[in-house]
């Protein structure tokens, strides 16, 4: 299969240096006494897009949190944008958590505040002027293909349409990493493959570096294999076949990463296990 080359564009200093998330021997254990994840190494560099995958209850979740700083490992060491993330104290990790926008499981709005005020959320935080701010939502409430649903409250929304709304609020800073958890997770196909596009479309047009879980295997293969058409503003199959080079894969079950590689070594992988759970 071929692939295509996206432009992308300059690195920052600190990414510079490495990859923007990197796990070493990470492990965590809850109440059961098993480990939810266990001794988990892998990185993700600037521009990647790391589609995770596993059965559920296989602690999926629980790495994006520890990428986000909600959780802490009981051992092993968490960079992000080459910080140590779990020796930091909470103050910096709050400051480090501005550059990442996270669309949690079940979209995750206030359900006491509008649109608005919901996408705007971290610029009110960060004292951005109201005039600016409206802009902004303005603006990003158009790149999700929202711009009637401003003054809505979440309760009037559509399932689909409170997911545009929260990967709304993610990307308003111009985050230099997104975390999505389960985006599509719940939704009817179709409108799953309306989220897709919108990821797909972000990915492109900003190549901002993403950890993705998705339960729809589907989805993870429409993402690997498409792209954004900019002239007809609507997401195509990559042409002959290509994949999208940006897109790698890590597969977990049962606390340990059972694969991690490129899409063409996913589908082509011998692994009796990971074929059947392709299948
Ligand atoms: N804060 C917590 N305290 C105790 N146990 C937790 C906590 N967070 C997660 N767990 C447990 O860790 C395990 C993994 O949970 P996690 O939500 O990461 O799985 P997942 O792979 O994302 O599952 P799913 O595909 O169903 O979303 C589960 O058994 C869950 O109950």
């Amino acid at each position: 299969m071929a692939t295509t080359t996206v432009p992308q564009p300059e690195p920052t200093t600190d990414e510079r240096r490495g990859p923007v998330v990197a796990f070493k021997n990470v492990s965590i254990t809850f109440d059961s006494g098993k480990p939810v994840l266990d001794d988990l190494s892998f990185s993700v560099e600037r521009g990647q897009q790391l589609i995770i995958l596993g059965p559920a209850g296989t602690g999926k979740s629980v790495l994006l949190k520890l990428v986000d700083g909600l959780l802490q490992p009981d051992s092993g060491s968490i960079h992000v944008f080459g910080e140590d993330i779990v020796a930091m104290r909470e103050r910096d990790r709050f400051k480090l958590r501005a550059r990442i926008g996270m669309v949690f499981q079940e979209s995750a709005l206030f359900d006491s505040l509008n649109v608005e005020d919901n996408v705007a959320y971290r610029l009110n935080e960060g004292r951005v002027p109201l005039e600016e701010s409206h802009k902004r939502v303005e603006e990003v409430l158009n790149f999700v293909a929202l711009p009637g649903a401003i003054a809505k409250f979440p309760s009037e929304l559509s399932g689909g349409m409170r997911r545009r709304v929260s990967i709304a609020r993610a990307i308003i800073t111009k985050p230099d990493l997104i975390l999505y958890d389960s985006p599509t997770g719940g939704l009817d196909p179709i409108t799953s493959t309306t989220i897709v596009e919108l990821v797909v479309k972000q990915r492109d047009v900003s190549h901002t570096t993403a950890l993705l879980i998705t339960h729809r295997l589907q989805d993870a293969f429409t993402l690997a294999t498409h792209q954004w058409n900019f002239e007809e503003n609507k997401m195509e199959p990559i042409p002959n076949g290509g994949i999208d080079p940006s897109t790698r894969f890590l597969v977990l079950n049962e606390g340990k990463i059972v694969f991690e590689g490129s899409t063409q070594e996913l589908v082509h992988s011998p692994d009796p296990w990971l074929k059947q759970y392709l299948s």
